[in-house]
C-alpha cells in the first residue's frame, strides 16, 4: 500500500514557478538548478516529442564524421545527458554530465526561465528544434498512453484540454516555443523545425553541421540522412528505446518511433477540435512572428 502510494506521488506532476514537472525532478531542483555549465557545453533544446532523439543522433553522426559504429557506444539517452532528469538510484543527468568529458552535448526540455543559469552565463550554443503544436499533441499523447512514468493522458477528448491547458510535463508548448523564439537572436541560438528536416534533411543538418564548427563532405551527409530516417533509427536499438524496461516505457502500448510525419493530427483532430485549436492558436501566439508547417 506505501509503495503503491509513493509510486503514485512520483506520477504526479509537481510545479516549479507554475511549470509542472516530474516529481524526481523536482526533488533534484537544487542540484539542475546549480549545474555548471562550460563555454563549449552545446545543449539540445526541445519541448518534448518535438524530434529530440532525431536531432541527437544527426547531431551525435556530425560529431562522430558519420562513424555509425562509433554512434553505437552507447543509447542515446546516455551519450547527451538529460540536464533535469533524476530517477535515484540510476545517476542523475547532472551526474552523468560532470562525469563527461568536454566538449560535451547535452540535452533539456525546459523552458527558458527554468533553464540552469550557468548556461546563459557561459554563453552556451543551443540547438531548438520546435515541431508544430497538432502533431506534437498527437505525439504527446501516444507517448503518455505508454509512459508508466507519466500521468494517464485520459481519452483523446481530455488530453486535448490537458494540453492546451498546459498542465502537461514541462508545461505549455505555445509559451515554450514562444520564448526560445524571442530570445533566439540575443544568443547563440541555431532554431529549427522539425517538419524543415523532415522536408529537406540535408540542408537541414548542413545548418547544423556548420553551427558545430564542423565540415563533412557530400558523401559523408548523405550518410548521415540515410542513417537518421525514421525507418533506420525505428530499428536502431540505440535510439529506439527498446532497452528501457516496459515498467517504464510499454511499447506494446505505443511504439516510442510511432509515426516520424508531418499531419497525423488530421487522423485523431475532430472538425470541431481543429476551430477551436486555430483560434486558441491564434490568440496564444499573437505577436509572434514564428511560422509553422502543418503539411507538406
Ligand atoms: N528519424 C526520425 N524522423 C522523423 N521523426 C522521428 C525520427 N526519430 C524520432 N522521430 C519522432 O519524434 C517523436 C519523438 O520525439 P522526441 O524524440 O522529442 O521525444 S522525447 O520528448 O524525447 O520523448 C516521435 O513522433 P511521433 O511518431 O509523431 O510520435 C518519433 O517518431
Amino acid at each position: 500500500m506505501a509503495l503503491a502510494a509513493a509510486l503514485e506521488g512520483q506520477l504526479q506532476l509537481r510545479e516549479v514557478s507554475g511549470i509542472p514537472l516530474q516529481a524526481s525532478t523536482v526533488d533534484n531542483w537544487s542540484q539542475i538548478q546549480n549545474f555548471e555549465a562550460k563555454p563549449d557545453d552545446l545543449l539540445i533544446c526541445t519541448y518534448p516529442k518535438s524530434g529530440t532523439t532525431w536531432i541527437q543522433e544527426i547531431v551525435d553522426m556530425i560529431e562522430q564524421n558519420g562513424d555509425v559504429e562509433k554512434c553505437q557506444r552507447a543509447i542515446i539517452q546516455h551519450r547527451h545527458p538529460f540536464i533535469e532528469w533524476a530517477r535515484p538510484p540510476q545517476p542523475s543527468g547532472v551526474e552523468r554530465a560532470n562525469a563527461m568529458p568536454s566538449p560535451r552535448i547535452l540535452r533539456t526540455h525546459l523552458p527558458t526561465q527554468l533553464l540552469p543559469p550557468s548556461f546563459w552565463e557561459n554563453n552556451c550554443k543551443f540547438l531548438y528544434v520546435a515541431r508544430n503544436a497538432k502533431d506534437c499533441m498527437v505525439s504527446y499523447y501516444h507517448f503518455q498512453r505508454m509512459n508508466q512514468i507519466l500521468p494517464d493522458p485520459g481519452t483523446w477528448e481530455e488530453y486535448f484540454e490537458t494540453f492546451i491547458s498546459g498542465k502537461v510535463g514541462w508545461g505549455s508548448w505555445f509559451d515554450h516555443v514562444k520564448e526560445w523564439w524571442e530570445i533566439k537572436d540575443r544568443y547563440q541560438i541555431l532554431f529549427l523545425f522539425y517538419e524543415d528536416i523532415k522536408r529537406d534533411p540535408k540542408y537541414e543538418i548542413q545548418k547544423v553541421m556548420k553551427f558545430m564548427g564542423k565540415n563533412l563532405d557530400e558523401t559523408v551527409l548523405d550518410k548521415i540522412v540515410q542513417e537518421t530516417s525514421f525507418e533506420k533509427m525505428k530499428e536502431n536499438p540505440m535510439t529506439n528505446r527498446s532497452t528501457v524496461p516496459k515498467s517504464i516505457l510499454d511499447q506494446s502500448i505505443s511504439p516510442f518511433m510511432r509515426k516520424g510525419t508531418v499531419g497525423d493530427w488530421k487522423d485523431h483532430f475532430t472538425v470541431a477540435q481543429n476551430e477551436r485549436f486555430d483560434e486558441i492558436y491564434r490568440q496564444k501566439m499573437k505577436g509572434t512572428s514564428i511560422k509553422f508547417l502543418t503539411e507538406l
